[in-house]
């Protein structure tokens, strides 16, 4: 990939291959370029290499991950190649001393040689258990791993999250993604709008996520537009009588004073001012931000009063959003409302209005919501959602698992750190009521791992821990999705991720996925990995000296 501006003479946010422009080889660490001279200077660049990536723990305090940002992966792989200005700047950045021949070395990589074995997008992932396995010239995959890890990180994390408030709001609620203007910057706002959605949102504020990625673009209204009128005069004087206008005019003093039971007080002309405004530009989509004075008193009668209006015109309304107080006590009584003058005014659209709550929305108010019991429809999430505020990253790794055939292996006094060496694939068994059991890693070079045979897994590392399963499925988890320069595979699309990593989902045991303490989900290795790693281990491992 050459030089490219972040954005293209129309204004869209892509190179050639579709991909956001700062996704490009120096959006990485100096240490990958030092390390690339360094494997040059001592003829081992050309080495054939294996790494692993993959994270240690599951987000959040649960127990599973959605797995995302592969598509981003193999664009960039696809594109990588330094321009010449890329190769100028590092010139001037490396010592004095480093050899011009380098330079030219740099200026003509590409990824032909290198192959990526991967999980497809969107399916729930398991710690220690590579998303991604690629092989090549040492330095060439060596110099991707900060890329690849930051495509992958937030995107995974932020997937993961949206996938949590899906199953703490059930399938049949809607889920807004409200983030930009929350999110860690504008690249970070517009991979939350994307990956949010692969995670199982309906719809994003953000427009440009819209355009660039065909999400579902949704929204409302703000307090300001509210707070923005003066009066009913605003109305009268500014908006241009039609019979649209005419008619709402004289509907909504006589509708106001006839809701005084929902209104123990005055409600305010401002705010009827402009939902009479909204309702004349918007009649076919009419949403209301109610909470700008007060509920109860004001946004709920002057909401109802315009709908009754609309509905009168011949339009349907769309329904209120609620963004300050108690979002439980407050959509009831929304709710019953509604009811309320659905029956007495047999306005059985009122029966359908949707009721959309925000403000500052986390799972855990979720959950508390669902337990008070609550009336809302639809819920708005920005801050919580896209800055992961729970858990801000995600911590995937990207370590050497393979140099020309011999295995490498990374101690650490931490156990969950040591790396797993070798080639490793790795298998979903499943069991008879079609929940995925655990995921099982082994050496390529093993026996078959069949359906409906005993297979023996082992905890990695913990000795007396194995089962024998006996799966109704087994299913591989990796393809080959790069090889010879090309994207060997059909990148499916947005919606097709989506809808998989709900699919996914459902194979997964209901303990697993609960909010509360879920049940770790079994990530073993077959005898022979096992065996294999552990003797590596020994080798490797220095043997102390007591005095
Ligand atoms: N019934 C409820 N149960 C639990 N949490 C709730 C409930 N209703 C609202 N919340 C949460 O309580 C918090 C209320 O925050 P805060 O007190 O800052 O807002 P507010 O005073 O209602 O509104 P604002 O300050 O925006 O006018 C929000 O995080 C909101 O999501
Ligand atoms: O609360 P979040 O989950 O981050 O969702 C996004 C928020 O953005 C808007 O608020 P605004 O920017 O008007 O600020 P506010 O907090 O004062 O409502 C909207 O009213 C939501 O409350
Ligand atoms: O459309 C909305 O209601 C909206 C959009 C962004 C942030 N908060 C609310
Ligand atoms: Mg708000």
């Amino acid at each position: 990939m050459s030089d490219t501006n972040l954005t293209n003479g129309n204004g869209k946010l892509e190179t050639s291959d579709d991909q956001n422009g700062v996704i490009q080889p120096l959006l990485s660490d100096y240490y990958q370029i030092t390390m690339a001279y360094a494997y040059w200077k001592s003829r081992k660049h050309a080495e054939r290499a294996v790494f692993d990536l993959y994270f240690r723990k599951n987000p959040f305090q649960g127990e599973f991950t959605i797995f995302a940002g592969l598509e981003e992966c193999l664009k960039f792989i696809h594109n990588f190649s330094y321009s010449e200005k890329d190769v100028e700047y590092l010139r001037k950045l490396l010592p004095v001393h480093t050899e011009s021949e380098f330079f030219n070395y740099l200026s003509h990589l590409n990824t032909n040689e290198v192959e990526v074995y991967a999980i497809d997008e969107g399916m729930v992932v398991f710690p220690k258990v590579p998303l991604l396995r690629l092989e090549g010239p040492l330095a060439v995959v060596q110099l991707l791993e900060t890329t690849l890890l930051t495509l992958v990180n937030y995107a995974s994390l932020v997937a993961t999250n949206a996938a949590r408030f899906r199953l703490a709001v059930g399938p049949k609620k809607g889920l807004l993604e409200f983030g930009l203007r929350r999110a860690q910057g504008p690249d970070g706002g517009l991979s939350a709008s994307r990956y949010c959605y692969m995670g199982g949102f309906d719809a994003t504020s953000n427009l440009l996520a819209g355009k660039l990625f065909g999400i579902p673009v949704k929204g409302t209204h703000a307090h300001a537009y509210v707070s923005s009128f003066n009066g009913l005069e605003d109305v009268r004087d500014k908006v241009c009588f039609d019979w649209l206008a005419d008619l709402l005019s004289g509907l909504v003093d006589w509708l106001v004073a006839g809701l005084v039971e929902l209104a123990d007080c005055e409600t305010s002309k401002v705010e009827l001012a402009a939902f009479i405004s909204y309702g004349l530009a918007f009649p076919d989509d009419f949403l209301c931000l109610i909470d700008t004075y007060s509920v109860i008193k004001s946004g709920l009668p002057n909401f109802c009063a315009v709908s009754l209006a609309l509905i009168e015109a011949g339009y349907v309304p769309l329904g209120v959003r609620l963004d300050s107080g108690d979002l439980a006590y407050l959509s009831v009584i929304v709710r019953q409302s509604f009811m309320k003058i659905a029956d007495e005014y047999n306005r059985p659209a009122f029966e359908k209005l949707t009721i959309v709550a925000s403000n500052d929305i986390n799972e855990e108010t979720v959950h508390s919501l669902n337990h008070q019991g609550h009336c809302i429809d639809s819920f708005g999430i920005g801050t919580h959602l896209v800055t992961c505020q729970k858990q801000p990253a995600l911590g995937c790794v990207y370590k050497l698992a393979e140099v020309n055939g011999k295995p490498r292996i990374k101690l650490s006094e931490d156990v969950e750190k040591v790396t797993m060496p070798g080639k490793k694939l790795a298998y979903r068994l499943y069991g008879v009521d079609g929940h995925a059991l655990v995921d099982l890693m082994a050496q390529p070079n093993e026996e078959p791992i069949l359906e409906g045979g005993k297979i023996l897994c082992r905890h990695p590392f913990q000795e007396s821990k194995r089962a024998h399963v006996t799966p109704k499925r087994v299913e591989p988890l990796y393809k080959c999705y790069y090889k010879d320069g090309k994207i060997n595979q059909r990148l499916p699309t947005l919606n097709e991720i989506r809808q998989r990593a709900q699919e996914s989902l459902s194979h997964i045991r209901m303990d697993h996925k609960r909010a509360l303490n879920p049940t770790p989900y079994k990530v073993s290795v077959s005898g022979p990995l096992y065996n294999f790693m552990h003797d590596l281990w020994l080798e490797n491992a220095p043997i102390g000296q007591l005095y």
